[in-house]
């Protein structure tokens, strides 16, 4: 049970990768015996994966089982089961360890057998109140780790720990339970190896199950890129796949990304900083023009110029900023002020759901900034994806105008993500799926265009799934759409279209 607490990773650490090499390729059977990975010192920080062989766009780089999961911390408190995470009315608490479970089946569970043990051991709550063992389901991933094999006890010590993070979520924990004191000593440590290495693990689609995070041993060691050249996906059992999003050539790091990939250079940046301690230095955070995409840009304050205000240094943070036309210089101060306006025009947009009241605020943030504002492309992307699939309103019931701006929007948003060189990502999937879905309402809309919008969408649908296939989170209709939207189909037209009906959709799609 007793582990030594890691140290900062330094020197020895990096000295000592030919021994992680094998650890890894050991502790993480599930990856084949001949990775096409291996570990290396990396120019980001630290160590990286690089790749041993010449690596395909769509080929599948490693596969990875979590070593814990667990909820994430933030999160409304709501009723959950400590063992499948779906949300349910009909929880009870294990009369000898006080874990929450919905059912019989997660009650008898190994896991559950194992953990019980443990906790009713060694973990006494002070109280039996509800709130206590719900406390218990949240810590659940710390159990987890603490009885982990000592082989991959060895490698969750080999991974990088935040050095600078508080214990205030933990302590809600130490005053709810006696909890021996190495075991709180620990737990501390666990903490800071989560925050630096753990994935989050998009929501199911099907299930009704909590926001969760997992702590995956060998993509723990991914850095990362705002244009990386992979892309995650997660299967039912929470296992992770890692695919080359574009071709990575011999020798090139393997990398992964840990922000979203639309927002502007200053707010992934600092959103990195405050998750995972770094400061990006990635080629894209060092070019002011993101690609030439301009996403962080300000309009020019000076009156008369259509130029873009752009950090003159993008990876100092007082940077002053130029403006591309006139080259009027504007000190940071200012730019934060106008940002933190910008900042509260954005959250009351967030929250407003009509897209009538939305376009009221569009308009105020329009006098600061360009049309190619990360701002406009996060707001396209949601709508994109929300417009006849949220809101209310199914893809049948959407206006014409709504669904011509449906399919505007996908291709705006494809368009520069296109521009950013994030290749096959998860975001680009999603985008030609909506894209796919608003041809294929037009043409059931309108049989006579169908010859002409054919072609699109077919290679739509077959480049979503080439791209979503297997992830907890992809469309229901994914495969259905594919194999009767999809190319290659020998039914008639009709027939493909069948599948549009909703009922009949959601009959196959449950089968
Ligand atoms: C999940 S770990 C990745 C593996 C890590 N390099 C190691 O040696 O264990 C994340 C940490 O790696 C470093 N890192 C990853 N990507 C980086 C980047 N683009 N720029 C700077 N540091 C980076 C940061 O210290 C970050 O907190």
């Amino acid at each position: 049970m007793i582990m030594s607490r890691p140290k900062q990773l330094g020197s020895k650490e990096v000295y000592n990768i030919s021994n992680l090499q094998t650890l890894l390729v050991q502790g993480c059977l599930e990856s084949s015996k001949n990775p096409l990975w291996i570990i290396q010192k990396s120019d980001l920080g630290g160590r990286g994966l690089f790749a041993r062989k010449r690596i395909h766009k769509g080929e599948l780089i490693l596969t990875n089982k979590p070593l814990a999961v667990g909820p994430r911390n933030s999160g409304p408190e709501i009723s959950f089961c400590s063992y499948c995470y779906e949300t349910s009315d009909e929880i009870k608490s294990c009369e000898k360890c006080g874990l929450l479970m919905c059912s019989k089946n997660c009650k008898v569970s190994q896991m559950h057998l194992e953990e019980c043990k443990f906790i009713s051991t060694y973990w006494k709550p002070k109280s039996n109140s509800r709130r206590i063992l719900s406390i218990l389901g949240r810590i659940r991933i710390y159990i987890q780790l603490f009885l982990l094999s000592s082989e991959k006890k060895e490698i969750l010590l080999h991974l990088q720990h935040d050095s600078t993070s508080t214990f205030q979520e933990l302590e809600a924990i130490f005053s709810s339970f006696h909890i021996p004191k190495e075991h709180i000593e620990l737990m501390k440590t666990m903490h800071l190896i989560l925050k630096i290495n753990s994935f989050r693990i998009p929501s199911s689609n099907r299930e009704k199950t909590i926001r969760l995070c997992g702590l995956y041993p060998l993509a723990a060691f991914l850095n990362h890129s705002c244009v990386p050249n992979t892309r995650n996906i997660f299967k039912n059992d929470k296992t992770m796949e890692i695919y080359a999003s574009r071709d990575i050539e011999i020798g090139e790091e393997i990398l992964s990304c840990y922000t979203s990939l639309i927002w502007c250079t200053p707010v992934r940046r600092y959103q990195l900083h405050i998750s995972k301690n770094f400061w990006c230095k990635c080629s894209r955070c060092n070019d002011a023009t993101e690609m030439g995409t301009k996403l962080s840009a300000l309009k020019c304050f000076v009156r008369e110029c259509a130029g873009a205000l752009l950090p003159h240094k993008p990876l100092i943070a007082t940077t002053e900023w130029c403006c591309d036309t006139c080259h009027a210089k504007v000190p940071v101060k200012q730019i934060n002020f106008l940002q933190s306006i910008i900042g509260s025009l954005v959250r009351i947009l967030s929250e407003e759901e009509e897209i009538e009241q939305q376009n009221v605020i569009l308009k105020r943030l329009e006098s600061f900034l360009p049309c190619y504002s990360y701002i406009f492309l996060d707001l396209d992307f949601k709508r994109a994806l929300k417009l006849g699939y949220d809101w209310g309103t199914k893809l049948k019931e959407l206006s014409e105008s709504r669904l011509a701006l449906k399919e505007k929007l996908c291709r705006g948003t494809l368009r520069t993500t296109a521009a950013l060189g994030a290749g096959d990502a998860h975001l680009r999937g999603l985008l030609l799926y909506h894209l796919h879905a608003a041809l294929a309402e037009r043409a059931r809309r309108s049989p006579d265009l169908y010859d002409e919008l054919k072609s699109e969408i077919e290679s739509t649908i077959d480049q979503a799934y080439n791209i979503l296939q297997g992830d907890i989170s992809a469309p229901p209709d994914l495969e259905l759409r594919r194999r009767y939207l999809g190319p290659g189909c020998d039914k008639s037209q009709e027939e493909r279209f069948f599948i549009l009906d909703e009922k009949k959709n959601f009959v196959m799609c449950t089968q």
